[in-house]
C-alpha cells in the first residue's frame, strides 16, 4: 500500500470524485514504498499538481485528473483545449501540457542541487533519477477515447501511453496492468535506486514547508536557492501528520524530542491560514509558551494564532467575560481555574471560540482542565490536537495519564500516533536519560484510551558521553558550571544555546549570582517575570529549574544540585521523570553535578563518565 502523506479525506473539500478514485487505486495497487502527495504545492512558484508519486526505483511522476465526460470535448490543439464545463464553452490549458510545465518546473529546480545530477557520462547535468508526467481521465473510456480521435491525432495531442482511462482503474483491473501504465509515462528507466537522502532532498527542494534549520526553527518555512550538504527535513511521518489537518481531534503521543512542537508549529501556521476563528495553542509552562510565542511573532501569526499558557488563559477568560473569582481557601490560580469552569458551565464564558484548538505537552494537564478547553473548539471545525509523552509528567502522582481520553471528551480512538524517534538528543545523552529513569516509567494498559510508555529510538548522531561530576559543596558546583560554560563558549557555542538546570529557587539565585559576578550575561527564568521573558534567540545563558525547562532544548546543558533531590520511595518516580526531562533537554553536550549522595546520584554515577577533581 503506498504511503499517502496527505491523506484524501483531510481534502475532502476539494477532492473531485475522479481524484478520489485514482487516490485509491494508487493506495491500494502500489507498493508500500511509493510516496504519493495530493494537490499539494509544489517547488518555489507553489503550483498544485494533482498527485506527486516518489518511487526509489521508479523516479517522479506528475499526474493531472479530469474528471470530464466525452461529451465535454468541442475541440482540440497541442497546447489548448476547448470544453463544455458547468454548460459553458471554455478554453482550457491541456491538462498534458499542465502536467509537463510542473515537471519541468520540478526538473529545473532539482537539477541545480549537485547531489541529485549526474556529474559523468552521457547524461552529465542530468537528475539521477528518471521522471514522468501523465493525464487520467476517471470518467472516458479507452474506447470511447480512441473513437474521439485517431491514434496520429492522439500522437499530436496526449500520447496514449500518457494516459489512464476509465476501465484501467477499476477495482477489479489488475494491479500489475495499472502499474504499467503509470511506468509507460516515464521517460526513461535507469535500474538504479535513489538513497534515502536523495528522497529527502528531493522533499527539500519540492516541499519548502518539511525542511527544518536546525539553528532557527522560526526559519522553517523560508525558501532557500541552494540546498546545503547537509539537509533535516520532516521524516515522513511528521510530514503525514503535519498535512493532515482534517476535522476531529487528533493525539499525538511521541517521546521526548521528536518533534511533537515542530509539527505544532506547522500546524499553526497551516491552520492559521485556513480558519476564520484564532487558533489557541496552551500549554502548561510558561516559558515553554514563551518559546513558541516568539516562533509564531516571527511568522507574523500573533493575531491568528494565540499562544498561552494553560493559566494565563483562564485569567484572560476572567477578565474578558467579567466572571467573578470564587472566594475559598484554595490557591489564586486554583480558583481561577474553578471559575473559568464555572463561568464556562453556566454560560457567562462562550464555548467554541476557535477554530482549532493545540496543547502542547499535554501530560501536564488536569482532567477537568482537559474537558474544559475540549469545549472551546467550534464544532464546525472540531480541530483539537493534543500532544503528550507520559515519560515527561511531572506534576501529577500518577504514571500515565491517569484517566481515559473519551472521559474527558477527547475522541482519541483510532487518531492516535505514536513517535518513537528522538532526533534531539545525541545518542549517548539518550542513552543515559533513558538508562537513568526507564525503571520510574512503569506502564500503562494499552487499549485505545492509553497507549503504553514507549522507548525512545534514537535519530541522533554519536557524541560524547554526558559526565557526572561529585563535588563538596554547592559553591564549588556552580564553579564548575561556570567552567563548562565557558570551555563550551571556547568551542563556539552560542550563549542562547547553553543551560545551567538546576531543581530549587535557591540552587537558581546562587548560580545567577556567581554568573552575575562574573559579567557573564545570562537569564534567570526563577527572577520576576523571568520565564515570559524567555527569548531563544536572546544571547543569554538561560538558568532555569528543571520543572520550567519542559519543551525547550538548548546545545549543551549542565544539570545542577541533584544531591540536594529528596529520595524517599513515594517522589522518586517523579523526580526521577524530572531528570529524564532536565537531561533530555541538552542536544550535545550533558554534565550533570551533585555535592550530596543520594539515590540518584549512586545511579547517575554508575550510568556517566565520573569526572574526578575540582
Ligand atoms: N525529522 C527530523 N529531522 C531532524 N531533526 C528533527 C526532526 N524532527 C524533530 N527534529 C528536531 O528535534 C528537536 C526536538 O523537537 P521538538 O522540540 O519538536 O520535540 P518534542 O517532541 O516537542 O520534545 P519534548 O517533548 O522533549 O519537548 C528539535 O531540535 C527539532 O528541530
Amino acid at each position: 500500500m503506498a504511503i499517502f502523506i496527505q491523506s484524501i479525506n483531510a481534502a475532502s473539500a476539494t477532492v473531485t470524485p475522479g481524484e478520489r478514485r485514482l487516490g485509491q487505486r494508487l493506495n491500494s495497487y502500489l507498493e508500500d514504498d511509493y510516496l504519493v502527495w495530493f494537490n499539494v504545492p509544489v517547488g518555489r512558484t507553489r503550483r498544485y499538481p494533482d498527485y506527486v508519486v516518489l518511487h526509489p526505483r521508479r523516479g517522479l511522476l506528475v499526474l493531472e485528473v479530469k474528471d470530464w465526460k466525452i461529451s465535454d470535448f468541442l475541440k482540440f490543439s497541442n497546447d489548448r483545449w476547448e470544453v463544455q464545463l458547468a454548460g459553458k464553452r471554455q478554453t482550457v490549458a491541456s491538462p498534458l501540457e499542465q502536467a509537463r510545465q510542473y515537471m519541468i518546473e520540478i526538473v529545473n529546480q532539482l537539477q541545480v542541487d549537485p547531489q541529485l545530477r549526474e556529474t559523468e557520462g552521457n547524461y552529465y547535468g542530468k537528475l539521477v533519477f528518471p521522471y514522468g508526467w501523465g493525464v487520467v481521465f476517471p470518467n472516458i473510456t479507452r474506447k470511447q477515447w480512441n473513437e474521439l480521435l485517431s491514434e496520429h491525432e492522439q500522437d499530436l495531442i496526449l500520447p496514449a501511453r500518457r494516459l489512464i482511462c476509465q476501465d484501467e482503474m477499476q477495482e477489479s483491473t489488475d494491479p500489475m496492468i495499472f502499474q504499467e501504465k503509470l511506468w509507460g509515462m516515464f521517460e526513461y528507466d535507469f535500474k538504479r535506486t535513489m538513497t534515502l537522502p536523495q528522497i529527502d532532498r528531493v522533499r527539500w527542494h519540492l516541499f519548502p514547508e518539511v525542511r527544518i534549520d536546525e539553528r532557527k526553527q522560526a526559519e522553517l518555512f523560508e525558501e532557500e536557492e541552494i540546498a546545503p550538504d547537509l539537509i533535516k527535513v520532516l521524516d515522513m511521518q511528521q510530514e503525514q501528520l503535519a498535512r493532515n489537518l482534517g476535522k476531529g481531534h487528533r493525539v499525538i503521543h511521541g517521546v521526548a524530542g521528536s518533534g511533537k512542537t515542530l509539527i505544532l508549529g506547522y500546524r499553526c501556521v497551516q491552520l492559521a491560514d485556513t480558519l476564520a476563528l484564532p487558533v489557541l495553542v496552551l500549554c502548561y509552562n510558561v516559558s515553554l509558551a514563551a518559546r513558541l510565542k516568539h516562533f509564531i511573532e516571527a511568522k507574523g501569526l500573533s493575531e491568528k494564532v494565540h499562544i498561552r499558557s494553560f493559566h494565563e488563559w483562564c485569567g484572560e477568560m476572567l477578565r474578558a467575560y467579567q466572571a467573578p473569582l470564587r472566594d475559598g481557601d484554595g490557591e489564586h490560580w486554583e480558583r481561577q481555574v474553578e471559575s473559568v469552569i464555572e463561568g464556562v458551565e453556566i454560560g457567562l464564558i462562550p464555548r467554541a471560540q476557535y477554530g482549532a484548538v493545540m496543547i502542547d505537552e499535554g501530560h501536564d494537564f488536569e482532567p477537568q482542565w482537559l474537558k474544559l478547553v475540549v469545549q472551546m473548539v467550534d464544532p464546525a471545525t472540531d480541530s483539537f490536537l493534543l500532544l503528550y509523552d507520559d515519560a515527561q509528567s511531572i506534576y501529577r502522582k500518577k504514571k500515565g495519564l491517569g484517566f481515559s481520553l473519551s472521559s474527558v471528551g477527547v475522541k482519541a480512538a483510532g487518531r492516535t500516533t505514536i513517535l518513537r524517534l528522538n532526533y534531539r538528543n545525541s545518542r549517548e545523552i539518550l542513552k543515559f536519560a533513558y538508562d537513568f529513569a526507564k525503571g520510574s516509567f512503569g506502564s500503562a494498559t494499552a487499549d485505545e484510551d492509553h497507549i503504553p510508555l514507549i522507548e525512545p529510538e534514537s535519530a541522533g548522531i554519536s557524541r560524547s558521553k554526558p559526565a557526572f561530576k561529585m563535588l563538596s559543596r554547592f559553591a564549588d558546583e556552580c564553579d564548575y558550571a561556570i567552567r563548562c560554560v565557558n570551555a563550551w563558549r571556547e568551542r563556539g557555542v552560542p550563549a542562547n544555546e547553553i543551560a545551567i538546570i538546576c531543581f530549587q529557587e535557591w540552587q537558581g539565585e546562587a548560580v545567577s549570582a556567581q554568573l552575575a559576578n562574573r559579567r557573564i550575561a545570562h537569564l534567570w527564568t526563577g527572577a520576576p517575570g523571568g520565564k515570559k521573558s524567555y527569548d531563544p534567540s536572546a544571547e543569554k545563558i538561560t538558568v532555569i529549574t528543571a520543572q520550567s525547562s519542559k519543551g525547550l532544548e538548548f546545545q549543551s546543558v549542565i544539570v545542577l544540585g541533584t544531591g540536594v533531590l529528596n529520595d524517599e520511595e513515594d517522589v522518586t518516580s517523579d523526580l526521577t521523570r524530572l531528570l529524564y526531562v532536565a537531561m533530555t533537554r541538552a542536544k550535545r553536550q550533558l554534565a550533570v553535578s551533585a555535592s550530596a549522595e543520594n539515590r540518584f546520584t549512586r545511579r547517575l554515577k554508575e550510568l556517566g563518565e565520573v569526572k574526578v577533581g575540582a
